[in-house]
């Protein structure tokens, strides 16, 4: 166990999910939290009814997560009236009262190629007040997420004082080093467990599931 870290647990998201049996094999295998993308343009991209039908295929204490960037103020209700998410996740220019008006618990994704990731650590609290959480991810400004790039870890913010979650090229490779270097409170991954853009590969999961625990055990 990481002694700094006592009895913690990284926790796990795997995003950008279109079959349900990619969902319910992800469940089995340890996830913590499943995302579905909303985002325009996205490889990923669903409808609120096939996301529906792969919400109904999560496992009891799984996290259903819904992903936007800057999409209408009318798909995200719709998503959240069909879907029921527990968490929505904002990668677009969204301020606080927008993420803030749908009712639901929302992390803010920080573009971490853009001008948002130099800001201080209190600068995105009082930016946005009423996140959960933030997600680190390797995009620039206007950027898409999924793209399997990551960013330099040393430029996440010290001391914010909320959970923050990892994401951006994170694999089965580098996810025991990336977060032994970062302590997140979890990490997210899209194209390291996949075979194609939205189809997820059994073998990677598991991978990645092994190597977080592995890193959760893991004593210096
Ligand atoms: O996955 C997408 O296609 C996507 C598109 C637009 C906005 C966000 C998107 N995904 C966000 C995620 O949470 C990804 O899991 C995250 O960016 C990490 O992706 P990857 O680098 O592929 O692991």
């Amino acid at each position: 166990m990481n002694p700094s870290r006592t009895l913690f647990r990284t926790r796990i998201k795997f995003c950008g999910f279109t079959r349900p049996g990619d969902v319910r094999l992800a469940c089995e295998l340890g996830a913590d939290a499943i995302g579905f993308v909303f985002a325009a343009g996205s490889k990923r991209r669903v409808a609120p009814e096939e996301a529906r039908a792969m919400r109904q295929a999560l496992a009891p204490l799984v996290d259903a997560v819904a992903l936007f960037a800057d999409n209408p103020v009318e798909e995200v209700r719709e998503v959240v009236r069909q879907v029921r998410p527990s968490l929505l996740q904002f990668h677009g220019n969204e301020d606080d009262a927008y993420c803030r008006g749908f009712g639901v618990p929302y992390l803010k994704a920080i573009p971490m190629g853009g001008e948002l990731a130099t800001q201080h650590p209190s600068a995105l609290l009082m930016r946005f007040p009423g996140a959960a959480g933030f997600l680190f991810d390797s995009h620039a400004e206007g950027g898409s997420g999924g793209s399997g790039n990551t960013f330099d870890w040393k430029r996440i913010p010290v001391g914010v004082q909320k959970p923050f979650v990892l994401a951006g090229g994170i694999t089965p490779d580098n996810v025991f080093e990336a977060i032994l270097a970062t302590l997140p409170w979890g990490v997210d991954v899209s194209s390291g467990i996949e075979s194609a853009p939205g189809l997820k590969d059994g073998d990677k999961m598991r991978q990645f599931v092994e190597e977080v625990r592995r890193a959760d055990c893991h004593v210096e």
